[in-house]
């Protein structure tokens, strides 16, 4: 999707028995690929947002089960299952909201008892394992690739497109969700004009969007939060794309915190606004976004996020890692199937049908 010499940041690189991971807290100044060894460091990297993103989180999940099954010191295939089950039930834990983490670990935990049934040996099954999770890792390659070619039409040269945080090639396997059509686009000399919104606390969209669009040499500006509302009055966005953490079977949608003001403000200047999301991250078992669980994170986050403290000592702090747009506000749910309008409800139905 973009010339050798712009490949995205890769993330996540498995490694037969460890887990390289790009340390994303760090980003842009420093670049360190953390070596991981056991699921407990993979829940450390999700819970603290060493790695993040809900594909990426999903994929970092699963290979963590590998890790686990690979340490696994008895005989016996029940208890290598056991084993298996309390590592995915522990990796559960780390984050709440993105359904790609559940998802993957679902996906595992089949194989594991697949394996099993097949009366596999324990190292045939953790083999099985390893390549299912290396499956999810490529597979997810090819979902964000195929969101960015369901993408494109929607956006013409010219174009201002905003985003918001990070659903690019540091939250995926590769080429990102959102950031998907703006690859294809620069591949394709197609000039998008790309606001990315910061995204306090943790400035995901100042730290790594904007890092990977740069390095990527896509024309991307870098904006406050609070000044999306004005560069849309300018006539200066077209078009509003992000990613999602978790799509309920209405079609509302779980982004980062500041989407649904952004999704709001869209609304008020006719502007279109759509969600990149792999089926990965549509979860018809959630029957609306109210039902949807938002994490909250530490004060510290928001008062000490720049490395100084920017708040007094005690204050109270709310700090949702997430809010849900209502599906009314979204124009349409952009996946590697295809483009989804509304009626949300009764098309994702239908397009999870067709892809049973
Ligand atoms: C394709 S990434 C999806 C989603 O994940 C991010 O959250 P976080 O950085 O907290 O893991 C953000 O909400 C992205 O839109």
């Amino acid at each position: 999707m973009t010339t050798p010499e712009h490949q995205p940041l890769s993330s996540l690189n498995w490694k037969k028995d460890k887990l390289e991971m790009l340390d994303q807290r760090l980003l842009p100044e420093t670049i360190l690929m953390l070596k991981l060894y056991t699921p407990e460091e993979v829940w450390e990297s999700i819970h603290s947002m060493k790695v993040r993103g809900a594909p990426a989180i999903g994929i970092a999940a699963a290979f963590g089960v590998v890790l686990g099954a690979k340490a696994y010191d008895g005989i016996a295939i029940e208890g290598w299952l056991d084993h298996v089950k309390s590592v995915c039930a522990h990796l559960a834990t780390s984050r709440p909201t993105a359904v790609n983490l559940f998802w993957a670990l679902d996906r595992m935990m089949q194989k594991a008892n697949q394996a099993a049934e097949a009366g596999l040996s324990l190292a045939e099954s953790t083999d099985a394992l390893e390549v299912e999770a290396l499956l999810i890792q490529k597979e997810d390659e090819e979902v964000c690739r195929m969101i960015g070619e369901h993408a494109l039409p929607l956006f013409a040269d010219g174009m201002g497109v905003l985003t918001h945080c990070n659903a690019g090639g540091l939250a995926t396997a590769k080429y990102g969700t959102a950031t998907a059509p703006m690859y294809l686009a620069q591949e394709r000399g197609i000039h998008l004009k790309v606001f990315a919104d910061e995204t306090r606390p943790v400035l995901q969209g100042a730290r790594l969007t904007a890092f990977e669009l740069q390095q990527a040499g896509i024309d991307v500006t870098l904006l406050c939060d609070n000044m999306a509302g004005m560069v849309m009055s300018k006539g200066w966005v077209q078009a509003v794309i992000v990613g999602t953490d978790r799509v309920a079977a209405n079609g509302d949608v779980a982004n980062k915190i500041g989407t649904y003001s952004l999704a709001v403000l869209a609304k008020a200047h006719n502007i279109p606004f759509y969600v990149a999301s792999p089926l990965s991250t549509i979860d018809l078992s959630t029957a609306s976004g109210d039902l949807i669980p938002i994490e909250e994170r530490a004060a510290e986050e928001v008062t000490e996020g720049f490395g100084k403290r920017t708040a007094p000592k005690g204050v109270k702090v709310y700090n949702p890692a997430f809010d849900v747009t209502p599906n009314e506000y979204v124009t349409a749910i952009i996946t590697e199937k295809g483009i989804v309008r509304a009626p949300f409800q009764e098309n994702l139905a239908a397009l999870f049908a067709e892809n049973k």
